[in-house]
């Protein structure tokens, strides 16, 4: 599974042109599942653009409450109006940015999952943490913030993406085995509560994943995918990222 996330990047005619670009570069390869996370604005646009193909549109957040006075958000069934099969859910940026915490974030799980929607689950260390060698530490206290709030069964509804921070938008992602490291990690916790769920979930890869390291990242036994941000913008590469993947 390949994963673009816009980030804040967009406008009508540049998303036109690049939407049109993937939907054309990626119709014979279907032996993967593809998706692309847009700013919420142009939801409406990746609808129209995507529907029938076989590239799936997302959300790159939203609230853990389904209606109220949340300026500014957006509330899970405003994604299922736009026909939306995932959202990215605790994305470093929103844990940093938008000080949202191991709670809040599991609760965004539970309700993307009771609406319909797929919850991207993002979880990684800091530079520092990793520096401090407590990257398990970390990230099994991430996972278990969604665990305990939705059990094995509720996690196997979501796609995990494992993004170590230091390596978003650096150029300079984890080695292969750095990453497979963690993942295999990742995978063992959730089996010490479910095998079956563990050995079906999906762990993305994200953090500098390009065209240079895809293939080497995604030969690894415990990485399912990739949740790819700077060379999601670029079609050619995207699309050599996702066909790496087929
Ligand atoms: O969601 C995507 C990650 O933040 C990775 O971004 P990047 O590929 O630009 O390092």
């Amino acid at each position: 599974m390949v994963v673009g996330n816009w980030k804040m990047y967009g406008n009508l005619a540049w998303n036109k042109t690049l939407l049109e670009s993937l939907v054309e570069g990626l119709r014979d390869y279907r032996n993967a599942d593809y998706a692309v996370c847009v700013p919420t604005p142009y939801l409406f646009q990746a609808q129209a653009v995507l529907a029938g193909s076989n590239i799936a549109w997302g959300g790159q957040n939203m609230h853990q409450f389904e209606g109220g006075a949340f300026t500014g958000s957006v509330a899970p069934h405003m994604l299922v109006d736009f026909g939306c099969s995932y959202v990215i859910i605790g994305h470093s940026e929103r844990r940093e940015l938008c000080y949202e915490s191991d709670p809040v974030v599991a609760a965004k799980f539970e309700v993307a999952v009771k609406v319909g929607i797929k919850p991207i689950f993002c979880l990684g260390e800091t530079r520092e943490e990793y520096e401090a060698g407590i990257t398990e530490e970390v990230v099994a206290r991430q996972l278990d913030a969604v665990l305990s709030r939705v059990g094995p069964d509720g996690l196997a509804e979501g796609v995990l993406a494992y993004e170590p921070v230091w390596a978003i938008g650096t150029g300079r992602g984890a080695s292969p085995a750095q990453a497979q490291a963690v993942h295999a990690f990742i995978r063992e916790r959730i089996a010490e509560q479910d095998f079956e769920v563990a050995s079906h979930i999906k762990i993305l890869h994200g953090g500098s994943v390009r065209v240079a390291n895809a293939a080497q990242l995604l030969s690894m036994p415990d990485i399912d995918g990739a949740l790819v941000g700077n060379a999601s913008l670029v079609a050619d590469q995207f699309i050599a990222i996702c066909r790496a993947a087929n």
